[in-house]
């Protein structure tokens, strides 16, 4: 994937219906996963709600894309070396990114996968995570979010400096039993809780880069409420769940513009990632996040997340700074 990224061509970059870009790389990832699960999970059919689809792919022009990604898909299969079938075809790889066309919803257990989530982070060289979660009778019971640009050392505030620049982080959880951290190599397992600060003015916030996707006038509002000394930390992706899962920093604000409708994958792996840590992650009112609606969220004007001690402050601060808006109109 690193690779995939530093050798990114023009002509490997769509604009979807959107306006949102999709790469080889995010649709090479949900069929290299789609196909994995189906592989492991060999008795059980598969339900999986994932973001891309093979739509664009299948028209003419979409004809080179699709040998691209073809040969992506096999190269990453062979290099795991688990894997002795034979190569897979355009068609394979087609279908495997459409096994993500699930509904989802509060029946059974669904897989949500967000085969690249911060596309734009991605193009940018910056931060992107793929997420995968699992959803039993509508709720989150298993997260996993890759960050292989995250450095393994706190991102947050005062240790930008850090001298270790290993990159690479993978986390998982699972409910009920905490969440851990190891490197993407696979070495040095460590169990992460969320910070444990109670003084809101010794906090800081992780939103996201692009102030498209989350208004950084209303989070900025909301931190001079709580008397937040410290600058956002801006970056892509679920990773700021990731980092806010091990205290690097100690709230997550997400504040979309009037409209915008919330996808389950882009929130479904950090949400249990966070809440494992011992954190708690609501909307804007204060209700817990409900993945058994479909592919959407519903929810009321933002996202945000912190610890269970600063949260009735957050609340609070959010409330007014709302308010404030509201009346401003
Ligand atoms: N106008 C908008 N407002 C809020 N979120 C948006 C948006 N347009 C796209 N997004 C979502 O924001 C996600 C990235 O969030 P972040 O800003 O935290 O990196 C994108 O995930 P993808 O990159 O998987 O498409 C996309 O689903
Ligand atoms: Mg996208
Ligand atoms: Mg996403
Ligand atoms: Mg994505």
């Amino acid at each position: 994937m690193m690779k995939v990224q530093k050798e990114l061509l023009l002509s490997d970059v769509q604009s979807k219906s959107d306006k949102s870009p999709v790469t080889v790389a995010d649709y090479g990832s949900q069929a290299v996963v789609s196909f994995m699960l189906e592989r492991e999970l060999p008795s059980k059919s598969l339900s999986l709600v994932a973001e891309e689809d093979s739509g664009y792919l299948r028209n003419e022009r979409g004809q080179e894309t699709v040998q691209r990604i073809t040969k992506l898909v096999n190269d990453t299969l062979a290099s795991d070396g688990s894997c002795s079938e034979s190569p897979l075809t355009a068609e394979d790889v087609l279908r495997a990114i459409d096994n993500g066309k699930s509904e989802g919803g509060s029946h059974g257990q669904h897989w949500v996968l967000d085969p690249i989530d911060g596309t734009k982070g991605f193009l940018r060289g910056d931060q992107y995570a793929i997420a995968l979660a699992l959803l039993d009778e509508g709720k989150v019971v298993l997260g996993v979010l890759a960050c292989p640009n995250l450095p393994l050392a706190s991102i947050g505030g005062d240790t930008q400096h850090s001298s270790h620049r290993e990159v690479g982080c993978l986390f998982f959880a699972e409910v009920g039993a905490g969440t851990y951290m190891q490197s993407l190599d696979g070495s040095s397992l460590i169990k992460v809780h969320v910070s444990t600060i109670e003084n809101s003015e010794e906090a800081s916030f992780f939103e996201s880069f692009e102030a498209a996707h989350s208004s950084h006038d209303l989070s900025s509002s909301i931190a001079k409420k709580l008397g937040v000394k410290a600058p956002p930390v801006r970056i892509d992706s679920q990773a700021k769940y990731g980092a806010l899962s091990r205290g690097d920093g100690a709230i997550y604000l997400r504040f979309p513009h009037e409209g915008y409708r919330e996808k389950i994958w882009d929130h479904a792996a950090g949400c249990i990632v966070v809440t494992e840590a011992g954190g708690v992650v609501t909307d804007a009112a204060g209700h817990p996040l409900d993945f058994s609606k479909g592919r959407y969220l519903d929810l009321e004007a933002g996202i945000m997340a912190t610890n269970q001690k600063l949260m009735p402050l957050l609340l609070k601060a959010v409330r007014e700074s709302l308010e404030e808006k509201t009346s401003s109109l």
